[in-house]
């Protein structure tokens, strides 16, 4: 019921409604909520961007410097009024959107994801992967302050290193070496995750931090080097699969949109972390491209939104195309300090946010391969 007409006012449908602003359309007026995402060009960064930008009261704008991630992730979104791509620091195209130089820009909440990811991009160039973790995260840190932001880092289940408890709870401090070649990434993520923790506690900062584990699905780089990508990638190529010796390694991997809903919850909830975010499900390397390359089906996992009629028959087809049965297993040789096992205990995820993850490696991996497909331009032979 109107204001009016819970007044009393049973002329009110006769006046002139008031002449709308013109500022209706703007932007700023429509958004009650600018989130900044830097790495936001990249595999995650540019799902939590497809995410946020379904709520339109968000406005999202990403900072990105191109290293690992393709402005091919936003290109449904160039263009639309509620995003921006940050250009800041020099003209110098690499540093455009780079996290290491400063940047000014009104927001209310922050998701810090800039950083290589994959072991193969953050041992290429070491000091600049030190550089982003450290300077970047100073400098995040530092517009959270000025703007009164909440800021969210992703850290990463390397932060255990190799880890000697398992499964592993955040209260374990982990077992990394300082000096080996994956510390620029490791170690670079446990500065970052002290940075916030000495600006919460001296400044005020609202912080939350998320340990992510190993994460797969559509948009990863084909030639991105982990794990997952690079199996399914060998599989439609018909390239044997590079398990790394001794291929009794494990890990647990988490479907994105899973990933993305844990750091959505995580941003909003009242809990600084660090909360692991990762799917329990553990596979050695060599399971893992049995999996991919297996032929039969489980009938009990259906992809997410598959799970009647004809689409649950297309969706079951489907999966059995997923496989290549006659794709060849190889061991090939290893990196140094490869951590041996790895799997998160998600109690806190569970019990702070009401988080867990629903999509199964199984549901997961034709979604990838569907994605992955179209990018190599190698159709399904039916
Ligand atoms: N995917 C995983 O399995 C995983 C696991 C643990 C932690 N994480 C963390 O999640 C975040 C995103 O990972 P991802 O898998 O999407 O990786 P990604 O490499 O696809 O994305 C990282 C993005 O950061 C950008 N970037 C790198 N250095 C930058 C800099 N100096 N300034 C601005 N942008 C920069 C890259 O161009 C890219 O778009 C990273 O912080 C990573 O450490 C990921
Ligand atoms: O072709 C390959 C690639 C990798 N591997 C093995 O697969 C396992 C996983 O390797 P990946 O490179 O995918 O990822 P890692 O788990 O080593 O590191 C990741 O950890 C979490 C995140 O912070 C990062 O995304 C990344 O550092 C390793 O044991 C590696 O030896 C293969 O067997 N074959």
């Amino acid at each position: 019921m109107s204001k009016e007409a819970s007044n009393g006012d049973h002329n009110s449908a006769a006046k002139a409604p008031p002449t709308p602003s013109p500022l209706r359309f703007s932007k700023f007026f429509q958004s009650n909520m600018r989130i900044l995402i830097t790495g936001g060009a990249g595999f995650i960064g540019s799902h939590l961007v497809d995410r946020l930008m379904e709520n339109e009261k968000n406005e999202v704008i990403v900072a990105d410097n191109y290293f690992t991630g393709s402005k091919d992730n936003l290109k449904k979104w160039i263009g639309h009024p509620r995003f921006e791509l940050i250009r800041h620091g020099t003209a110098d195209f690499e540093l455009c959107g780079n996290v290491t130089e400063p940047l000014l820009v009104e927001v209310d909440q922050i998701y810090h994801l800039a950083c290589p990811a994959s072991p193969i991009f953050y041992k290429y160039n070491p000091v600049k992967t030190i550089k982003t973790n450290v300077i970047g995260t100073l400098n995040m840190l530092g517009l959270a302050k000025r703007v009164g932001a909440r800021i969210l880092l992703t850290s990463t289940s390397e932060v255990y290193g190799d880890p000697l408890i398992h499964p592993q709870n955040e209260s374990y401090w982990g077992n990394v070496n300082p000096i080996g070649v994956r510390s620029c990434y490791d170690e670079g993520k446990r500065v970052a995750e002290t940075l916030m923790f000495d600006y919460h506690r001296q400044h005020g900062i609202e912080i939350r931090i998320a340990r992510i584990f190993n994460t797969y699905g559509p948009r990863m780089n084909i030639d991105d080097g982990r794990v997952v990508s690079n199996f399914i990638a060998q599989a439609i190529r018909n390239e044997p699969l590079t398990v790394q010796a001794p291929g009794t390694q494990t890990r647990s991997f988490c479907y994105v949109s899973d990933m993305v809903d844990g750091l959505i919850r995580l941003m909003e909830g009242e809990n600084t972390g660090p909360i692991n975010i990762g799917n329990p499900g553990e596979f050695t390397m060599i399971e893992l491209a049995e999996t991919v390359k297996e032929v039969s089906f489980n009938l009990s996992a259906s992809p997410p939104g598959c799970e009647s009629g004809l689409v649950y028959f297309l969706s079951v087809a489907h999966c059995f195309l997923l496989i290549n049965p006659e794709v060849k297993i190889i061991s090939v040789e290893n990196t140094p300090d490869d951590p041996r096992q790895r799997k998160p205990d998600i109690t806190k995820a569970k019990e702070l946010l009401g988080w867990e993850p629903k999509i199964k490696l199984r549901d997961g991996l034709p979604l990838m391969e569907e994605d992955f497909r179209q990018r190599l331009g190698v159709p399904r032979k039916n």
